[in-house]
């Protein structure tokens, strides 16, 4: 309802001017503070001679949490909430009206909240969508109440638009609120849904930290916003309740969608986490980033016209080396790779045997088994040195034993006194430099010993494995030696050229912590894995070795599982095979980002698919045009037809094609007439402008107010194909645009 027209605009319009008044105020005396502080500061270094001196470091962290508290504040002035709950508690007889907003404001000087934040305990009665008799978690315990009102508000740079009531009493959401918000725009990043949570999303959010949480949902269902958002509902909560900074981390598939991505949660005042890919997040832990680079043409191999066979040996390698079997023989081949990586051969100091080959293998064998190879090895180095040095005295008495039957043979043999004696002292001197010299000795020895041994390598050890006799020795008749040989020349091939693929990367992670350990177990308090369904259980494996406990959001949609040759097979294997069955899994049906119109066309085409497991979405109730399908003559009127529908447009529009070929194609095409048309490839991180062309697998994830798909017809209904159409047009908000020439089905 426009605001005006409330019945309770007088208040409201009054209580917003308040608010502002007051951010105003705060807003002043954190400016001010500020400029106190850096003068202290100033003052402070003068005096003190190092930018560590305690005192600057306190008064640095002061001013950054002022710095923080002035941004907020200035964020919030022109938007400081977006609704309303009036609750009464059990006992209470004063109702208490509460503002809720993206940032929790305090009045200090009063102790009291001026909004609360979206993510406080007592916010989840304003989302949870009941009505009448609620209760919430407080740190303190359940408590429980009524609520009386709930209102939402439109606001735009400190002006109240609209007031939206729920009709508590009839137990009806008022999806106006909602639908008005999705009939905005797309931009090129992903926004803050904070104000339109709903009850199925908000109980995601609030799910508690420490179980893994399987998110299935339809296109558009807000899964990616959602993850985020309990990315920062959790860290929100884990430092209130424990006061310290934690590590989190957000693995997305390539660094366009991080980028697309990456505003939410700063804005949501989650600063710190790392939002990575797994293939940066690996390369970097194994340290092979410079060596190599990793191939990405894989989906474009598989579009193109290479024969059916040729692309199944591909698919059939993928699926192997994201399989746990391979995670299995990786295991086997380690338990051998110790008698291959421990020399053969003794220890010995001045020709005598000090510690035997098959002790030292003993000995390695049966200590420090917890540590990964190289510090196993470190300490075994370290355990042999500080044995030997205890038993100096042993090599010492030998050494004593030996001089004293050369010197009894002098004296007993030489008559001349004078020559004996200088025999017997110099036999006395030789004796002590050898005693003198029994640490040089033995570090050598050790020294030596130790240059004996393989030199740990990740990628050496990977070509190891992947070579025909290893893997058909460790997989221990699991798989059929054709296929072996398939793995091991696709893998050679690829390696030969100092590439490696998507696929190799868990592996070689693995045998990574195999010889040098993770230095990031258990490191992160919660990691969020979007796009989940392209993940293999190998890689989930690693992930959750990096985690504490479960702690892990995992969202996705098989039905837009393009990189099924490398992802997980079903949500229930992943829980059942990683998750010891412990996850809790939840499916989201609702999407909101499409119109009726263009959601029903996607339905009818996913129907198509032959795995009837899939779920279609449930648009939310906001109506647009029906999608257009034109015919067109050929490339030419193709292009005529685009360009017109390109101009001067200030929304976004992506031109979704099938492979990157066409997409270069389009653009060269396009790029004559449209200044700001940018081609999207797997390189791109970051692009300006609204118009872009896009690979058809480059789109998940994204969306634009207008999607152009200009080759319709060539895809086909192959499994693949008709997931790769079905994340083309799920991407638009409001318009969807498809043309053909030949057949189009
Ligand atoms: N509660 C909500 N209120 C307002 N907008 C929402 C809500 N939930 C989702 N959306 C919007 O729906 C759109 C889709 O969200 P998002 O990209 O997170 O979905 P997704 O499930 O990850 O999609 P896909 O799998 O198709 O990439 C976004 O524009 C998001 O802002």
């Amino acid at each position: 309802m426009k605001a005006s027209e409330h019945p309770s605009y007088n208040e409201e319009k009054q209580k917003l001017h308040e608010t502002i008044e007051w951010i105003e105020g705060e807003i002043a005396k954190s400016e001010e503070e500020g400029k106190i502080l850096e003068k202290k500061i100033s003052e402070t270094r003068k005096e003190v001679k190092s930018a560590l001196d305690e005192r600057i470091v306190l008064q640095k962290q002061l001013k950054m949490s002022n710095e923080r508290k002035l941004r907020r504040y200035k964020e919030s002035k022109n938007k400081p909430y977006f609704g309303r709950v009036d609750f009464k508690e059990d006992g209470d007889n004063k109702i208490k009206k509460l503002y809720i907003g993206k940032y929790g404001l305090n009045d200090e000087k009063h102790d009291e909240p001026v909004v609360i934040d979206w993510r406080s305990p007592i916010a989840d009665i304003y989302y949870s969508g009941e009505a009448g008799a609620v209760s919430y978690k407080s740190p303190s315990g359940e408590i429980s109440g009524e609520i009386k009102l709930k209102r939402r508000y439109e606001i735009e740079e400190g002006e109240l638009l609209n007031i939206f009531d729920e009709k508590l009493k009839e137990m009806i959401l008022d999806d106006e609120f909602l639908t008005s918000s999705l009939e905005k725009s797309a931009d090129n990043r992903l926004k803050d849904i904070v104000a339109t949570i709903q009850k199925e999303q908000n109980d995601i959010i609030r799910a508690p930290l420490d179980r893994a949480l399987i998110i299935q949902g339809v296109a558009g269902s807000g899964k990616t916003t959602i993850a985020l958002h309990r990315m920062a509902y959790l860290i929100y909560q884990n430092q209130r309740n424990k006061g310290r900074e934690d590590y989190y981390m957000v693995i997305a598939p390539n660094k366009l969608f991080l980028n697309y991505i990456s505003d939410i949660l700063p804005d949501l005042g989650a600063d710190d986490v790392l939002q990575t890919t797994f293939e940066d997040y690996a390369l970097k832990i194994t340290g092979i980033k410079e060596k190599l680079k990793v191939a990405n043409d894989k989906i474009s191999y598989l579009l193109g016209d290479a024969p059916i066979d040729e692309k199944r040996k591909t698919i059939m390698v993928s699926r192997f080396k994201g399989s746990l079997l391979f995670k299995a023989i990786i295991d086997n081949y380690f338990k051998q790779f110790l008698y291959k990586y421990i020399p053969d051969c003794d220890i010995n100091i001045d020709g005598n045997i000090i510690f035997t080959s098959i002790e030292l293998k003993k000995l390695f064998i049966e200590n420090f088994v917890y540590l990964p190879l190289q510090k196993r090895k470190e300490q075994f180095i370290s355990y042999l040195k500080n044995r030997l040095k205890k038993n100096k005295d042993l090599i010492a008495d030998g050494i004593e034993k030996e001089y004293s039957e050369k010197i009894r043979f002098v004296k007993d043999n030489i008559d001349d006194n004078e020559v004996r004696q200088s025999k017997v002292i110099e036999l006395y001197e030789l004796r002590d430099k050898e005693i003198g010299d029994i640490p040089v000795k033995i570090d050598k020895a050790i020294c030596d010993y130790s240059e004996k041994w393989i030199q740990l390598d990740t990628l050496k050890i990977y070509r190891d494995i992947m070579d025909f006799e290893t893997l058909k020795k460790f997989s221990c008749g699991k798989i059929e030696d054709e296929k072996i040989s398939c793995i091991c020349d696709y893998t050679k091939a690829i390696l030969d050229k100092d590439k490696i693929e998507n696929e190799d990367l868990a592996p070689l992670l693995y045998v990574h912590k195999y010889l040098f350990g993770l230095d990031d177990a258990g490191k992160f308090a919660h990691i969020v894995v979007d796009e989940a369904q392209d993940f293999s259980e190998f890689k989930f494996y690693l992930i959750k070795r990096i985690v504490k406990g479960d702690s892990i959001t995992i969202v996705g949609d098989v039905a837009q599982g393009i990189y099924s040759y490398r992802g997980i097979k079903s949500w229930g294997d992943l829980n059942n095979h990683v998750l010891n069955g412990k996850a809790t899994y939840k499916m989201l049906k609702k999407s909101y980002r499409s119109t009726v119109e263009i959601m029903e066309y996607a339905n009818s085409v996913i129907d198509k698919s032959k795995n009837k497991s899939i779920v279609k979405a449930e648009p939310i109730m906001r109506h647009g045009d029906v999608p257009e399908i034109i015919r067109i003559r050929d490339y030419d009127e193709l292009i005529y037809d685009i360009l017109n529908n390109l101009q001067d447009d200030e929304l976004t529009t992506a031109i979704i094609c099938k492979t990157d070929k066409m997409s270069k194609r389009i653009y060269e095409s396009l790029k004559k007439d449209i200044d700001d048309i940018t081609l999207i490839s797997d390189k791109t991180e970051v692009y300006k402008g609204r118009k872009i062309v896009i690979p058809s697998y480059l789109s998940k994830g994204l969306e634009f107010d207008t999607v152009i798909i200009p080759d319709a017809d060539s895809y086909n209904d192959t499994e693949l194909e008709l997931k790769l159409f079905y994340v083309a047009i799920t991407r638009p908000l409001h318009k969807l645009k498809l043309y053909y020439t030949n057949l189009y089905n």
